[in-house]
């Protein structure tokens, strides 16, 4: 079963597979199953998007699809590598060759200026940059007259761009991108989200997005939608509006189980917050 999947995904495009991936916190009543037995396959060169209510199980799908977190159950590879199982240095390998990652904070080193931060961890690895690969991204960025500047005289968009960079530095097989515009103003957050969708379009990149905001998901290809751990709907070439629809029906879910809306632990329901940090913003 495992070599005939890990085949499977290498022949059908599939960037990252899950199956059975079940994820349980702590242990006795005080268990929590952040994932229940996820399928899920990652088409390569696709935008893929992850929303959810608060809790539901976001993050720590990332987390495990990209080997930062170990699993409790089941099997996750990349491209044909399982990476269950890997010890801890092959996976660090592995997170560091094949894989680029954006945080809603761009975690970028303060003394370093741009163009040291975009390929430092091509420099930490000893690689040296394909060159041609990375004047294309650069430009792409639109940070070809940034690339001397620090993080602190750069604008949180620039920054996030030089993450960005950063990301698709080595060309990796797969960006996983955990609320990237987060941190950023609806015009500057726009733009980052062009630039993922260029990484896609143009650079033939592969993204997976963990976002609350229905205008960010919205760039995506394609949407999967959890809640309690596991992945319950799937929405193609979503709109907006679409994505705020549907986040709508698990207020309304939590609304019939509960007797009234549930209060998500930023103290509102996943259809307010979604909207509050997507549609109402104008996208
Ligand atoms: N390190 C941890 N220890 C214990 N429980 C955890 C841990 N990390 C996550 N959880 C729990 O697992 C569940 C899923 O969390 P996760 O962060 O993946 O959700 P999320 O959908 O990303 O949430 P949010 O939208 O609020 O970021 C939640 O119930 C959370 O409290």
């Amino acid at each position: 079963m495992s070599t005939s999947a890990a085949e499977h995904a290498q022949d059908t495009g599939v960037a990252a597979r899950a199956r059975g991936l079940t994820k349980a916190y702590g242990t006795g009543e005080t268990t929590v199953l952040a994932l229940d037995a996820v399928d899920v396959d990652i088409a390569r060169g696709r935008f893929t998007a992850v929303m959810g209510p608060s809790g539901s199980g976001k993050s720590t799908l990332m987390h495990c699809l990209a080997g930062l977190d170990t699993v409790s159950a089941g099997q996750v590879w990349l491209g044909g590598t399982e990476i269950t199982g890997l010890r801890d240095r092959e996976l660090t390998r592995l997170r560091r060759d094949r894989i680029g990652f954006m945080f809603q904070s761009f975690n970028l080193i303060p003394t370093l200026n741009a163009l040291e931060n975009i390929t430092l961890p091509m420099d930490i690895a000893g690689h040296r940059p394909d060159e041609k690969w990375l004047d294309q991204v650069i430009d792409t960025l639109g940070l070809r007259d940034r690339l001397k500047h620090r993080p602190a005289q750069l604008s949180g968009g620039q920054q996030q761009r030089v993450a960005c960079a950063r990301a698709l530095a080595s060309r990796p097989e797969l960006i996983f991108a955990d609320e990237p515009t987060g941190n950023l103003d609806s015009r500057a957050g726009l733009e980052v989200l062009g630039f993922l969708r260029e990484a896609v379009d143009g650079l033939g990149q592969t993204v997976v997005m963990v976002t609350h905001d229905p205008g960010a998901a919205a760039h995506s290809d394609l949407v999967l939608f959890l809640a309690d751990g596991r992945i319950v709907d799937a929405m193609e070439r979503p709109t907006a509006d679409a994505v705020l629809e549907r986040m709508k029906r698990f207020d309304g879910i939590r609304s019939t189980l509960g007797g009234q809306p549930d209060a998500t632990e930023h103290g509102d329901t996943a259809a307010s917050h979604a909207a509050e940090r997507g549609v109402a913003e104008g996208d």
